[in-house]
């Protein structure tokens, strides 16, 4: 068995999952896109496996695509990356498949963002379909705030985030909830405690992680989610709606594991490497 493991940026992440993949003595190529061009050819058919960790998500959903042409599995796959990598492609299939997700109105232009504002009312959050590490993800207080919001959002370069995700704010326990799911397994969840000079719990943004237990609606409502979706291995932010219980913020298709292994103390990297070698070797 032959892995790929595909990168832009390496984190401590990825040093972990060349670590176990060393330590389980499985042979693996690192291939640096922000590097090296990707070719259609066989040749790069000969891996089983890719592991697509690029940290932008072009970067992997187009890794992915080129590799999946070429006959090789990913993890995730080209629909997995495309759907989750987009927060109104992922609420178009958890809404119809009945999982709880935020309130939201998608609005496409400043005179409807106004009325999905007025829809929603203040406080609200508003954030892209795309983006990570909580970046461009807004509380706003009031009308004099969404109009910045708005007219920031108007000068960005690339379209999708002119698109405005108008949403309730879901807010009480001073924290939200990170899983992670591997195959058809729960590995585990922990908390992120919302830091005193932020709103938002990202880890990138001072979030401290803490253990929690799992309980079985949000084992269920987590599981479903990613099902939906066909996640192979992917994280889940989950809130906590004062009256309809849990509800999925959303998917991410590149997880970061740093905090959930300090909360946790499950090794994601080996795990992630014994998964691979029991499913493709
Ligand atoms: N509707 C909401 N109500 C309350 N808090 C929210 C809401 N939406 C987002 N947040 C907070 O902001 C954080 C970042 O938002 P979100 O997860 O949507 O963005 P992201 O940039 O994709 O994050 P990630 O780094 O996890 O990929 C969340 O973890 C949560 O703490
Ligand atoms: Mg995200
Ligand atoms: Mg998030």
């Amino acid at each position: 068995m032959k892995v790929a493991l595909i990168v832009d940026i390496v984190r401590q992440e990825e040093k972990l999952l060349v670590k176990a993949l060393n330590d389980k003595q499985v042979s693996y190529d690192v291939i640096n896109v922000a590097q090296e061009p990707l070719p259609f050819n066989r040749a790069l058919g000969r891996y089983d496996v890719a592991i697509i960790r690029a940290v932008s998500m072009y970067r992997s959903l187009y890794a992915a695509a080129v590799l999946e042409g070429t006959g090789v599995h990913t993890i995730n796959s080209t629909d997995v990356i495309s759907v989750a990598g987009d927060k109104i492609l992922t609420y178009s299939k958890l809404f119809r498949a009945g999982i709880p997700v935020p309130q939201s109105i998608i609005a496409m232009s400043p005179d409807s963002v106004m009325k999905a504002y007025e829809q929603i009312g203040f406080p609200l959050i508003d954030k892209p379909p795309i983006g990570s590490w909580g970046r461009m993800v807004s509380l706003i207080r009031d009308i004099i705030e969404g109009k910045t919001i708005i007219e920031h959002r108007e000068m960005m370069g690339n379209s999708a985030l002119k698109v405005h995700i108008v949403q309730e704010y879901i807010t009480g326990k001073n924290r939200d909830i990170r899983c992670i799911v591997m195959g058809n397994e729960l590995l585990g969840c922990y908390a992120r405690n919302i830091p005193s000079n932020e709103w938002r719990a990202n880890v990138a943004l001072g979030g401290t992680p803490t253990p929690l237990e799992v309980d079985d609606a949000l084992k269920e409502t987590v599981l479903k989610a990613v099902k939906v979706i066909n996640g192979e291995f992917v994280s889940i932010d989950v809130l906590e709606h004062q009256s309809r219980g849990y509800v999925i913020n959303e998917l991410n298709d590149v997880p970061e594991f740093k905090g959930f292994m300090l909360a946790t103390g499950i090794d994601v990297p080996n795990r992630l490497v014994d998964y691979i070698k029991e499913k493709f070797s």
